[in-house]
């Protein structure tokens, strides 16, 4: 195969759906299908991608084997695509950060062994030891919480150790509880992967390494030395050292493509694998992030994140380790209630069409009238509340006096929070910052133009808008010429393209309702604490 004709395979098995995109050697996309959980595999029965406890709503799983069976369906509908997998010369895998799946002792036999005239999901049914994997918006861990950052002396050592205080939805936790709670079930666990490195394992035919930038997303991780902390694998369960592997730099070469990838869908036996990582790194690889930048990625979490040099303390956020330079960090805040919230407020105030929750969203004016609206279907990560609250110019109300108003609350205590929490992460808006954006909801002008107004910054998006995906697949690309700068690779994407400049105003509203913002979101916390957390 001539390198005009060598083909990269990124796959991003993101909360709601599994996607995958097939690029050139000039990182265009040739080809690209998508399984959504909900509506194609309805027997599994999640509600976006996620199965709520019905007992603990704290407690947010999604079943593996619905995982695995939509892997047998992106590879049939591929095909259906006309994508020719002998010209994949590599594939990388990226996915919802922090989840877990468990595998079952005697499984990587198992792996190594498919045959490839079955389907992956006949034969890896008995192959887990949890069959529910803890996703990110878990947030049912606040007790192993607490005893990981006992065991390093407090939230300050946690962050300053692994880049971010403990967070419920972080894997030591989750790994802790599972073997407090089904002692039996880690028993069994013969290894245990993150998301991304489940996703490369099925590529593979056996255990994927973690990389070092999704493997920053645990509180288990060292971000110096980019190796795991003993006492924080000790704190969570005994022998996890074994069951989580080493962890690699996130560009590694993990050797060729499994057997039955070859036979089943004619991949050539030398195509490589290289290690997967979170969708918030693989975004960042496929963005092109430089000074001044500051990625916001809609997704189903909402998330804002930068290249950092050097790791900064921060108790509000997260500092992972750089997918891209192995030397570099990168700032991450996570939004729990990102777009199934706004899909809430549009299907309660629209009866479930966008452009009519745009038309009320440009209806109204910039700063809605003094009115601020709150809204935490779930749990939400910053700040740790969950319900909605609404306020007028003066004080709390039950509700808004219009739909209006309730769609302009939404999208701007939404942007808000993101403007506050960067803030306190050292970002100063408007001060010649850029927006990139990305994700499902970057789709939408009216959307980001409330969000280059809250941000007081023009705002930018890229042709494609699942950056995640192609961040793998140019990963792909990086990991089988680790020789070419990341710099060099991606020099062949277009620019991206300016959508929105703000408003001259916004500063002079948007500046006082972040104040105003932080103002309530200290008192809510406070009533909370007073309360008792949850
Ligand atoms: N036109 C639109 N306006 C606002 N939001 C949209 C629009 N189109 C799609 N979305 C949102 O995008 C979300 C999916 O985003 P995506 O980045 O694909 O999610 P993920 O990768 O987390 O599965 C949906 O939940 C939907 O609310
Ligand atoms: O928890 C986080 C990041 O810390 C989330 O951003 C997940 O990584 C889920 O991603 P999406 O499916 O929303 O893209």
């Amino acid at each position: 195969m001539g390198t005009q004709d060598r083909h990269f395979l990124g796959v991003d098995l993101s909360t709601q759906q599994l996607k995958a995109a097939i690029v050139n050697d000039n990182l265009e996309v040739l080809h690209e299908a998508s399984v959504l959980f909900d509506t194609d595999l309805p027997e599994f029965r999640s509600q976006g991608g996620a199965i709520v406890d019905k007992y603990d709503s704290q407690n947010i799983t999604a079943p593996v084997m619905m995982w695995v069976k939509a892997f047998d369906i992106l590879m049939d509908r591929m095909i259906v695509t006309g994508a020719d997998f002998s010209k994949i010369a590599a594939v990388s895998g990226t996915a919802q950060q922090h989840g877990s799946v468990y595998w079952q002792r005697g499984s990587e036999e198992t792996l190594k062994k498919l045959d490839p005239s079955q389907f992956l999901h006949e034969q890896l049914a008995h192959s887990f030891s949890v069959t529910n994997s803890p996703i990110w918006m878990d947030s049912s861990t606040t007790k192993q919480c607490k005893e990981l950052e006992e065991a390093v002396g407090g939230p300050e050592e946690l962050a300053k150790i692994t880049g971010s205080r403990a967070y419920e939805r972080f894997t030591g936790s989750q790994i802790a509880k599972i073997f407090q709670t089904r002692p039996d079930a880690y028993k069994n666990t013969e290894r245990v992967s993150l998301v991304s490195s489940f996703v490369t394992s099925l590529f593979l035919g056996q255990i994927a390494p973690i990389d070092i930038s999704d493997g920053s997303g645990m509180n288990l991780m060292d971000i110096r030395t980019k190796t795991w902390h003993q006492p924080l694998l000790d704190a969570c369960a005994p022998g996890l050292k074994e069951k989580l592997g080493e962890p690699v730099p996130s560009y590694t070469d993990i050797g060729p493509i499994s057997n039955y990838f070859a036979e089943r869908y004619h991949f050539l036996p030398k195509c490589r694998v290289i290690a997967g990582t979170g969708d918030n790194p693989a975004s960042l690889v496929g963005m092109r992030l430089s000074d001044g930048w500051i990625a916001v990625s809609l997704g189903t979490s909402d998330t804002a994140f930068l290249w950092l040099a050097e790791p900064k303390l921060v108790l509000d956020g997260h500092v992972l380790c750089n997918p891209i330079d192995k030397d570099a960090y990168m700032a991450l805040l996570c939004f729990k209630n990102g777009s199934l919230t706004r899909e809430r407020i549009r299907n309660t105030c629209t009866e479930g069409n966008w452009d009519i929750f745009n038309q009320l969203l440009e209806s109204t004016p910039r700063g809605n009238f003094g009115n601020m609206g709150l809204y935490y279907d779930v749990q939400e990560i910053l700040p740790f509340l969950k319900g909605d609250f609404r306020y007028n110019k003066t004080q709390k109300v039950n509700k808004f006096s219009s739909l209006e108003v309730e769609v302009r609350a939404c999208v701007e205590g939404q942007f808000i929070a993101k403007r506050a929490y960067a803030e306190d992460f050292g970002l100063k808006v408007g001060k010649g910052t850029k927006i990139l954006a990305t994700g499902g909801a970057s789709q939408n002008k009216a959307i980001l133009q409330v969000l280059a107004d809250v941000l007081n910054s023009p705002v930018y998006v890229q042709e494609a808008a699942n950056s995640a995906m192609l961040g793998a697949a140019y990963q792909a690309k990086h990991g089988l010429l680790p020789e070419v700068s990341y710099s060099e690779i991606i020099s062949v994407l277009p620019e991206p393209q300016k959508v929105c400049d703000p408003y001259s105003d916004a500063e002079e509203i948007y500046a006082p309702m972040t104040e105003r913002y932080r103002q309530i979101i200290k008192e809510l916390l406070a009533e909370q604490n007073c309360k008792g957390k949850p």
